[in-house]
């Protein structure tokens, strides 16, 4: 049984209507999963302010109201909780409600634009292997220990974190590695966990749909690292010329990490090849199979991650060598007759394109062309589309514009803003077919022996989003189709 003032603690309290010592179910945020004795947390969103369905919760049987207006009209057996900010009064009671679970494991946040999926992943095959139980909060999965669930968000509410972290100390968890999304910490999603470490991986251009500007978008990663204990670690790439930014304020031990500039964890790359990478890092030399000059970085940030949580540099280093490419990041099928390599990759940032397709020139030899499709999500961003479909198009030899997920938009008019970013110089090089499958099928037509197709931006989406229904679709299983049909 939970008792409601047994979940107020650390909640700023401004008037309390009622009796505190009431018994309670679930906490909810969204009156259409109200029942009986539930707490309704009302929250002020973009779309809707939850303070409007207080009555709807009550009528549906909540038996506390937490909010930052008290309504006028109040009902008799109903406590209302008034406090300054309910999405930090809904994270410091998720905690507490969960008997604040991130305090019995060891929490490690991954934040920045690029690179958390991979990170937070490699960290939780890592220790896997290293034979502890791990957890996994991620854009593409969540696990608890070897048991996967479904992932909707990158970083999910604080209830859902709570509620995973506590099946984690259920299940004797030792170690919790998450996503921590510019969105997650700027709602408060984050709030109230304990961490003993963050790491922060670059900062470039995204979501400035949701964050008024860049100095913006900055400044709520930076609080990740401004609300880290002093028992934890942060950890950050110097390299960006953010990281430095993100520990000025920080209680945490500060340690960074870098390929170029001088760091406490240093790498350099010995050879970079379509096969893997063979670093130096610390002064020993590790193989591994992930690709590219941006994984160079991924794989220090989890050596470094790794050593100041306690595992052995020599095994890390051993175990470093045996992982695999998480899900779709450059995750590639080689065609049997034709040897035309496909790749599919989540770059669906400027940079994180540019990244990849840097990666694939500095590999490839100049006879194989490089065939690109790209497209950008609907109802996002729409500022990233013009620089995308410059990249795309200065960085491939042909580049075939498509949807991503066009959500509630119209997927012609995605197409035009990526478009309207390709040069004079690139227009030879550009065509547009707006069905995704469609568009596949046309880059493995046009592909001749040795060449090499990006289909970017999904990834490891199983799904394709239209006016607000998920098809299924997986960029991976329709290039290979392809690729088999016409006996490439
Ligand atoms: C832009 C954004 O982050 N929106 C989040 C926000 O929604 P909102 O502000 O639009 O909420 P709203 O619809 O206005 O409603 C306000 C409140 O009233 C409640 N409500 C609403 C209707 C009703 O009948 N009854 C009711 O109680 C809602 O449940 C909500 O609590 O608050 C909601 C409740 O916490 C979130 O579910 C919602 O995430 C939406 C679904 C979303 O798509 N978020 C994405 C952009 C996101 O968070 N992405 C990041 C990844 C980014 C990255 O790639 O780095 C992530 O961490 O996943
Ligand atoms: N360290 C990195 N620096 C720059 N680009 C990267 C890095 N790691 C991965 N990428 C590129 O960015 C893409 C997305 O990587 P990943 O999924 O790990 O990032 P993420 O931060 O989790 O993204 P999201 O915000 O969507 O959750 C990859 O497919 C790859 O193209
Ligand atoms: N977490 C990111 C993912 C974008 C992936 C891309 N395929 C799209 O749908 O835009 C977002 O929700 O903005
Ligand atoms: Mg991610």
């Amino acid at each position: 049984m939970i008792v409601l003032k047994d979940i107020l603690y650390r909640v700023k309290l401004e008037t309390v209507v009622g009796n505190t010592s009431v018994a309670v179910n679930n906490i909810r945020f969204d009156s259409r999963e109200v029942e009986l004795n539930d707490v309704f947390v009302a929250i002020r969103g973009t779309a809707s302010d939850g303070h409007e369905f207080i009555k709807t919760a009550v009528d549906k049987g909540a038996l506390v109201v937490v909010c930052e207006e008290l309504p006028e009209v109040q009902v008799n057996g109903v406590t209302y909780v008034q406090v300054a900010d309910t999405k930090k009064a809904l994270a410091f009671m998720a905690a507490n409600y969960f008997d604040n679970p991130s305090e019995k494991l060891k929490l490690v946040g991954v934040t920045g634009t690029n690179g958390k999926t991979t990170i937070a992943t490699l960290l939780y095959d890592l220790f896997t292997k290293a034979g502890y139980k791990v957890g996994l909060l991620s854009t593409v999965k969540v696990m608890v220990g070897n048991d996967a669930f479904e992932a909707i968000r990158t970083t999910p509410d604080s209830v859902t974190i709570n509620s995973y972290l506590k099946q984690m100390n259920d299940a004797g968890v030792e170690f919790c590695f998450m996503e921590v999304s510019s969105h997650g910490i700027d709602q408060h999603r984050t709030t109230a966990l304990q961490f003993a470490g963050g790491i922060f991986t670059n900062l470039s251009h995204d979501h400035l749909d949701y964050h008024k500007d860049f100095a913006e978008y900055r400044d709520v990663k930076k609080r990740f690292f401004d609300e880290l204990p002093a028992s934890a670690f942060a950890l950050v790439n110097v390299d960006d010329k953010n990281g430095l930014v993100m520990l000025q304020n920080t209680k945490a031990k500060k340690y960074t990490y870098a390929l170029k500039s001088y760091a406490d964890y240093k790498a350099q790359i010995l050879e970079n090849q379509f096969t893997g990478l063979l670093l130096k890092v610390n002064d020993q030399e590790v193989w591994s199979k992930l690709i590219g000059n941006f994984n160079a970085y991924n794989i220090l940030a989890i050596y470094a991650a790794a050593e100041l949580l306690g595992l052995e540099t020599l095994e890390s280093l051993k175990l470093i060598s045996e992982l695999n490419s998480v899900n779709g990041r450059f995750q590639y099928v080689i065609s049997p007759n034709e040897k035309i390599t496909a790749i599919v990759d989540y770059a669906h940032t400027p940079d994180a394109l540019k990244n990849v397709l840097e990666t694939i020139n500095s590999i490839r030899t100049n006879n194989e062309k490089l065939i690109t499709v790209v497209g950008c999500g609907g109802d996002r961003d729409t500022t990233k589309r013009p620089k995308m479909g410059h990249i795309a198009s200065a960085l491939s030899t042909k580049v075939i514009f498509t949807s991503d997920n066009p959500r509630t938009e119209d997927p012609d008019a995605i197409i035009e803003d990526v478009e309207a970013g390709v040069q004079p110089q690139n227009f030879k090089k550009v065509m547009s077919v707006t069905n995704r499958k469609q568009a596949i099928k046309t880059a493995c037509q046009l592909a001749e022996a040795n060449d090499i197709i990006l289909i970017a931006g999904k990834g490891h989406e199983t799904y394709q989003e239209i006016n607000g229904e998920r098809f299924d679709f997986d960029d991976l299983k329709i290039v290979n189709e392809f690729l088999k049909q016409l006996n490439k």
